[in-house]
């Protein structure tokens, strides 16, 4: 029940089911309020002015504690969701999310939590609240009406009842498609997020290729989806909604024509006439409402199932008793690495990089250098054989002392909206000003600060919008440079760098690559010919290994790579 999956999500009792009750006992106040009406209705039909007098006290006191009580109960669920769910929920998915490997981490898992961590888990915070009061409501109000209505007639009360068998499967019917229906919708409307966000962030490189219509093709086909899933929604839900609207009708209908008979035949007063037509209006309302509580079941419901999914997940094993790395020397011994347990992406990869060298990584796009150099950081564990770190497998690394000997300079630099130097103080958070100041000039970023107009103190933007990329990557050389590790992961742009962030980039490159062991996926000429070795991989194996001088008088991939780089770079020259 979905009760019992939050108390297991937030790891202890909740206070979810207990406040169930408190909103029983608030529906029974309403149920009191209701009671008293009937025999207000008889002493004021029947001109006992001082007993209705009495019984509109009595009422109105019970409605002021029915008020003050709906209240705190409300108030009590809204706190029960933040502290007692959402809070340990938060706090659960953010503990295990640091846990799991970083390759884990995609753009679209990172959409994913967004929307889980906000939107969806907005919705699990509001079930103990509005959500289950509407859900307590809809089911207490109809079967307080049906005992009142016995209590006023019998006929009354059956005429009630009679249909309610077939309203329980209408409602069932109608609950099911509303919530398949908004799923539906959803998953449409998650789709056509990303896709006008793909659409616009592709604007340039669209434009520049004549392609908009293309693009537009995908998200025109998402907002027909989109659109599709809410007229099949529509569709879903019209006959059950329809036919539970006319069965929720039928049912006043019913009984308004059972009390007037028994009006006529003098079987009830007009007073008891009265408050039925008022409780049946009350009736007709909660029985209303049940489609909206289905969806709403189904809605926490998925986003509880997300969060299962995303706790289920392996986090990356850690030692027992973690080892320490001798050195800052990388081996890979034979190692394989499949993505997907298929495809083989790495496959018997043997490379010794000694400490304080610089390995550079060549290879046609796909070759697998990437991934080679995440398994160092262990983005992902080796399917076969072992990384180690001067000496030690990095499994038995604790993460803590993994990430402690590495900085990682990747293209896809995140920088938060702070200031550049919060940015770059990410690098070692306990850093002082000057120490900061210091990498940042080694990465040429006082240039860039004297330009803003807010100097070191401007805001970067959202993804550090407000830089262009090769100053985006300046401030991750900043930040590697004040982490000061032994050793470094870098990747150099293949975007093509104006002259001044190229020359800022090869400078801080040199910088850090001084006295550190360096593998770098690597496009420059200048970064490949001054390497110690320079691997060449092709289909996720190494095929050859030397250094520039070694290698490019040898037939072979790196021979015609480098033919190929000078010709662009002839090419290039006569263009200027
Ligand atoms: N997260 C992933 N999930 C599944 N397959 C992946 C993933 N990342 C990369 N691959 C696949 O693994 C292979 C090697 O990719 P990798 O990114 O390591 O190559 P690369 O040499 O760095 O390429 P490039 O120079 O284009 O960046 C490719 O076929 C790629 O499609």
């Amino acid at each position: 029940m979905i009760i019992d999956q939050m108390d297991r999500l937030a790891a202890g009792r909740t206070g979810v089911l207990p406040q169930a009750g408190v909103y029983v006992g608030t529906g029974l106040l309403e149920a009191a309020i209701f009671a008293l009406l009937l025999p207000l209705l008889r002493a004021l039909v029947g001109g006992d002015v001082a007993r209705a007098l009495v019984l509109l006290a009595a009422g109105a006191g019970v409605a002021l504690v029915y008020g003050v009580v709906l209240y705190w109960a409300d108030n009590r669920g809204y706190l029960i969701g933040i502290k007692h769910v959402l809070r340990p929920i938060q706090h659960r998915l953010g503990d295990h999310l640091v846990q799991l490997p970083l390759g884990w981490f995609t753009k679209e898992r990172s959409g994913q939590m967004s929307t889980l961590l906000t939107h969806d888990l907005q919705m699990v915070m509001n079930m103990p609240s509005i959500f289950m009061r509407q859900l307590i409501f809809s089911v207490l109000t109809p079967v307080t009406v049906a005992v009142l209505f016995f209590v006023v007639d019998w006929r009354v009360g059956l005429s009630f009842l009679v249909l309610t068998p077939v309203l329980y499967a209408s409602s069932r019917w109608m609950a099911r498609a509303v919530g398949d229906g908004h799923f539906e919708e959803e998953r449409a409307g998650a789709e056509l997020s990303s896709r006008i966000l793909e659409f616009a962030q592709a604007q340039p490189a669209l434009r520049s290729a004549n392609r908009n219509e293309s693009a537009w093709g995908a998200l025109g086909e998402a907002i027909g989806t989109d659109r599709h899933a809410t007229v099949r929604t529509l569709r879903m839900t019209g006959l059950p909604m329809w036919t539970h609207t006319l069965l929720v009708q039928s049912i006043f209908a019913l009984v308004l024509v059972t009390a007037a008979l028994v009006l006529a035949t003098g079987g009830i007063g007009v007073a008891d006439f009265v408050f039925v037509a008022v409780l049946a209006l009350r009736a007709v309302d909660a029985l209303n409402s049940i489609g909206q509580q289905g969806m709403s079941i189904r809605v926490t419901q998925n986003a509880l199932d997300a969060v299962q999914r995303v706790l289920d997940e392996e986090p990356l094993p850690q030692p027992e008793t973690p080892n320490r790395a001798d050195g800052s020397g990388i081996t890979f011994d034979h190692v394989s690495f499949s993505y997907d347990g298929e495809r083989t992406v790495l496959d018997d990869v043997s490379l010794d990089i000694p400490e304080r060298t610089l390995t550079a990584l060549v290879g046609p796009s796909g070759s697998g250098k990437t991934t080679l150099t995440r398994l160092i950081a262990r983005f992902w564990d080796a399917t076969g054989g072992s990384v180690r770190i001067g000496g030690t497998d990095v499994r038995e690394l604790s993460t803590e002392e993994l990430m402690s000997r590495m900085a990682l300079v990747f293209q896809d630099v995140y920088l938060f909206d702070g200031t550049i130097e919060e940015n770059i103080r990410l690098g070692r958070p306990d850093a002082d000003d000057e120490q900061v100041r210091h990498a940042a000039r080694l990465a040429r970023l006082d240039e860039v600060a004297e330009r803003l107009e807010d100097g070191w103190d401007t805001r970067v933007g959202e993804g550090g919008n407000r830089l262009s990329g090769g100053e985006r990557q300046r401030v991750s050389i900043a930040r590697a440079l004040l982490k000061d590790a032994p050793i470094l992961l870098f990747d150099e742009a293949t975007a093509a760098l104006d002259a001044e962030n190229e020359a800022a980039v090869v400078e801080a490159m040199h910088e850090l690559a001084r006295d550190r062991t360096v593998v770098v996926i690597a496009h420059r000429m200048s970064t490949i010919a001054a390497a110690d070795q320079i691997a060449v991989l092709e289909d996720g194996r190494i095929t050859q290994l030397g250094t520039h001088e070694e290698l490019v008088g040898l037939p072979g991939r790196y021979a015609s790579f480098w033919e190929e780089r000078l010709k662009a770079q002839g090419w290039h020259i006569t263009n200027d």
